[in-house]
């Protein structure tokens, strides 16, 4: 790999600071394998949260949107040539997660017009899309007018104020024949949600397969080779999870057709085989992850495919069975690519530069600049990771963010009160690294806007062991901790073709010679119902330890600790779990907000990055790298 000095390391406008672990100077990562091609070919995304100006930390994702555009053009042409089909989709979450995306009112303003730059052929809806009403009606009338029929949305309604009713928010389902002929239904389903805005309404799965419309859809006389059935849920869902009850319908009335889902939500890679002619595709998350399935099978007496049978010339072709003694004519193959230039440069040989592609990285700089996402407020001295590290040790983010809470969180009016403050750890979606900690970062690392409420003075033999019995089960397990991938980045192995303002974005796609994988780099490492080979690029294991549902910071303690009363300040999320905790002497009536009613766990980072001396003691250092 080139070393970091190759970036652009400017701070105030810095783009790729690469990270490289020592050791590792020589070590090269990437593809080696070509995709296997099928009759048809999908591309899948997930849970983007926003990431469309790529990883600037980690240039293992360092590809943008733009170089994201590239690809799939020339993807589309490939297939073109190959004469087999290739759809691309995505399954929802765009929202909440960069400066890009959460820096506009309403969130999205800006990143949705560069998501739209892609020409996906079906999209569903995300929980992220429904938790504000702002970005149920953005959703509702600029991304799903924008999409049209590809937008399907079988179980979300929103209550339109014009028809006053609730309509579906896209459409139910789709029926439509690919370009070689394939005919095909598809719908778009959102996992069992609770936690939506008032003005939209989620039907159960369980519901939904035995409304009337979709009896119909899936019992009609037209012809169909093929479901497809996108959703934001996980693919290895316990049983009655939405893709099961979805899967089980339509086998009522299509014993052996094939069954092709994309799932996403809980943000990892995972491919999960449902019967032997139903498989279902994740595709990570954070633009780290383009997720690829392909299959062949299809012929004169199966369907109405006219195109290169059995498949594409010149290339490996998909040749797993779904089960081992599987009868079923349909071969697959899924692979997990990494969001790299050095990744797309590898499968899209032969591109001309593609000018759509250009101008969205182009677009991408110029809204960055202008919402000034890389303005630097401090210097992280090193890397703290979520999962990577014991929890709550020195390396652990949970450390630094203890030690956020106590010093910060304060309610000027009792704050000779201790304290006891309590977040969520899922509320931290990224890894801090070392260097310069921007604007964006405070999006990247802590995007969700939860209250922080408070009861006042409860006494100590319940405040102080409160965060043991909510991680001990008080909260129940409702989220299991995200695998967060603490990774190295690597320089792709290509000569920028395209420099711009010190960054280099490739969208002229040539043949590189590959250097031997001489050592590989931390990454994801994936077992799924296929096995370990799912992976495009090898990688070394990243440590992952187990963290808790809640973390917390006390303050305003001596040194005998808890001794008569505390505040117990908690955010909004663990209300019932904490008033189920301290028992039938508390109740709502006693919960209010601890600062303010529009102070958030979105405000406590920023606010410690400013002040702490941990972030900006290196600061003239961070500044002149
Ligand atoms: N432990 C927690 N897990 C959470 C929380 N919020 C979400 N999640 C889980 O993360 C993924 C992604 O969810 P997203 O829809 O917010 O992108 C999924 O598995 C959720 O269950 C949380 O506060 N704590
Ligand atoms: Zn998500
Ligand atoms: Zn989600």
């Amino acid at each position: 790999c080139g070393d970091c000095s190759g970036a652009n390391n400017h701070v105030e406008h810095v783009r790729h600071v690469r990270r490289m672990q020592p050791g590792a100077a020589n070590a090269t990562c990437g593809p080696t394998r070509a995709l296997e091609w099928g009759q048809v070919n999908f591309l899948h995304t997930t849970d983007t949260h926003g990431w469309l100006e790529g990883h600037l930390k980690d240039a293992n994702y360092g590809a943008d949107w733009g170089d994201f555009v590239s690809f799939t053009e020339t993807l589309k042409n490939q297939a073109d040539s190959k004469g087999a089909d290739l759809l691309i989709i995505d399954t929802g979450d765009l929202h909440d997660g960069t400066g890009l995306s959460d820096t506009t009112d309403p969130n999205g303003a800006i990143s949705m017009r560069i998501f739209e730059r892609l020409k996906y052929d079906l999209l569903t809806i995300g929980n992220h899309e429904l938790l504000l009403a702002e970005v149920a009606y953005q959703t509702f009338n600029e991304i799903a007018k924008f999409w049209g029929d590809k937008y399907l949305t079988s179980n979300v309604r929103i209550f339109n104020p014009a028809a006053n009713k609730f309509e579906y928010m896209g459409k139910q389902y789709k029926y439509f024949t690919t370009k070689h002929g394939l005919r095909i239904i598809a719908f778009g389903m959102l996992f069992d949600m609770t936690r939506n805005t008032d003005v939209t309404k989620i039907t159960k799965a369980r519901d939904m397969v035995n409304q009337d419309w979709f009896q119909h859809a899936i019992n009609s006389s037209k012809p169909v080779d093929m479901f497809l059935v996108l959703g934001h849920n996980p693919v290895r869902s316990s049983i009655g999870g939405t893709f099961g009850v979805i899967r089980d319908a339509i086998r009522q009335a299509h014993p052996q057709t094939p069954i092709q889902i994309f799932g996403g939500h809980t943000h990892i890679r995972d491919f999960a085989v449902l019967d032997d002619s139903s498989t279902a595709l994740e595709s990570g998350r954070y633009c780290e992850t383009l997720g690829w399935v392909s299959m062949s099978g299809f012929n004169k007496s199966n369907s109405d495919w006219t195109g290169i049978s059995p498949n594409p010339r010149g290339v490996p072709s998909p040749t797993r069975k779904a089960t081992t003694n599987s009868s079923s004519p349909f071969r697959y193959s899924r692979r997990y690519l990494d969001w790299n230039r050095a990744t797309f440069e590898f499968h899209a040989v032969g591109k001309q530069v593609d000018e759509s592609g250009l101008s969205t990285t182009a677009d991408i700089t110029k809204y960055r600049d202008q919402l000034q996402l890389s303005r630097v407020y401090g210097c992280t001295p090193r890397d703290f990771c979520i999962t990577c590290a014991p929890f709550n040790s020195p390396d652990s983010i949970f450390s630094l963010l203890s030690q956020a809470l106590a010093e910060v969180v304060v309610n000027e009016t009792r704050k000779d009160i201790p304290r006891y403050v309590i977040a969520n750890t899922g509320g931290i979606r990224l890894d801090m690294y070392k260097g310069p900690f921007t604007y964006d970062d405070f999006f990247t690392i802590m995007p969700s806007r939860n209250s922080l409420l408070y009861i006042p003075e409860v006494a100590c033999g319940k405040a102080a062991t409160l965060l043991d019995e909510l991680n001990s089960g008080g909260a129940g397990q409702e989220h299991k901790p995200m695998p967060f991938e603490f990774d190295l980045c690597v320089d792709p192995i290509v000569a920028p073709l395209t420099t711009r303002d010190g960054s280099s974005h490739v969208h002229a796609f040539k043949a590189v010679t590959r250097r031997q994988v001489v050592d590989l780099v931390p990454g994801y490492i994936t077992t799924d119902d296929f096995g370990s080979d799912g992976d495009d690029t090898a990688h070394s294991p990243i440590p992952y330890h187990n963290i808790p549902q809640f973390y917390q910071g006390a303050a305003g303690f001596g040194v005998e600790g808890c001794t008569g009363v505390a505040d117990v300040v908690f955010v909004d999320l663990a209300k019932r779990h904490v008033l189920t905790i301290l028992g039938p002497d508390y109740s709502s009536s006693d919960v209010t907000d601890y600062i303010s009613s529009n102070y958030t766990t979105h405000d406590f980072l920023p606010e410690f990055v400013r002040r702490s001396d941990i972030f900006q003691a290196s600061m003239p250092d961070c500044i002149s790298a």
